[in-house]
């Protein structure tokens, strides 16, 4: 049964439909990528499943709970997690600090109960950090990790509200080839080991073909395919939105 319902979903701004009635779902154990064109409405369409923007019609529901109308903080807990970047402030703090700072937030225990020199959840936060293979960095200061490290640190970070959505708004940008692949590799071993699902999306089209286990394609606010990498790579509306009728998907030179 799918986790994720989204029926009939859409968005204006003004005269213009960001996101135009579409439907689609998700299971447990499934990584979906959202692709499409420049302004094709992949944000807006994140920003109503995180609860950032509010839905002018339609519906999406969690495993039956209805979020149109909820609140950011309310669908967090209710399982649906992003990657964030580690912010600025946070970098001086050790790897295991900041997932740490993660599970307290998780409990809603207020920052003013964290100090310094707590070792609170420090086990678990060890765990996590095995999980995405930080486990042995765990006691250095963020801000001297190479960058494809901190994406690992930020995957534990999400992991630590233990979502059943996850969603991830171009993980590899910036990575160099090699680097995204683990990456992409370490979060599909997540969605595997933890029975997740992951929503992302994504500009670099050899990381989608090689990691989604299906696609859904926008262009001007409507979806206009839907299937597994090798349907979408042969779909003509997906070649003529990307490229203009005759050309095919190529990958990126890396
Ligand atoms: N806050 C806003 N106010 C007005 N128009 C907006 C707003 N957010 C998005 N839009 C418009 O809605 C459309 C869809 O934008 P959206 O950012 O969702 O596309 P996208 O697929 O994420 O694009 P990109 O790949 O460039 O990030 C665009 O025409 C955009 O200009």
């Amino acid at each position: 049964m799918s986790l994720l319902h989204v029926q009939n979903l859409g968005k204006s701004f003004g005269g213009v439909k960001a996101v135009d009635g579409i439907s689609f779902t998700l299971a447990k154990g499934e990584l979906l990528a959202l692709i499409g064109p420049n302004g094709a409405g992949k944000s807006t369409t994140f920003n109503m499943v995180n609860g950032q923007l509010k839905a002018d019609q339609g519906s999406i529901t969690l495993d039956g709970t209805e979020l149109v109308g909820k609140k950011p903080r309310e669908i967090w807990r209710l399982g649906v997690g992003r990657t964030f970047q580690i912010a600025e402030t946070f970098s001086s703090l050790t790897v295991v600090e900041n997932v740490q700072m993660a599970l307290l937030s998780h409990d809603a225990k207020l920052f003013a109960m964290w100090r310094r020199a707590s070792d609170h959840k420090r086990d678990e936060a060890l765990a996590l950090l095995d999980q995405v293979g930080m486990k042995s960095q765990a006691d250095r200061p963020c801000s001297v990790l190479a960058y494809g490290d901190v994406k690992r640190v930020e995957l534990a970070i999400a992991m630590a509200n233990d979502p059943k959505l996850l969603l991830m708004d171009e993980p590899t940008a910036g990575m160099a080839p090699k680097e995204r692949n683990s990456l992409m590799a370490l979060t599909k071993q997540l969605v595997i080991d933890r029975g997740m699902a992951v929503l992302f999306t994504e500009h670099s089209m050899d990381v989608v073909f090689a990691y989604a286990d299906r696609m859904i394609v926008l262009a001007r606010g409507r979806l206009i395919a839907e299937g597994k990498p090798l349907e979408i790579r042969d779909h003509p509306k997906v070649q003529e939105v990307y490229f203009g009728s005759g050309k095919t998907f190529e990958k990126k030179a890396a």
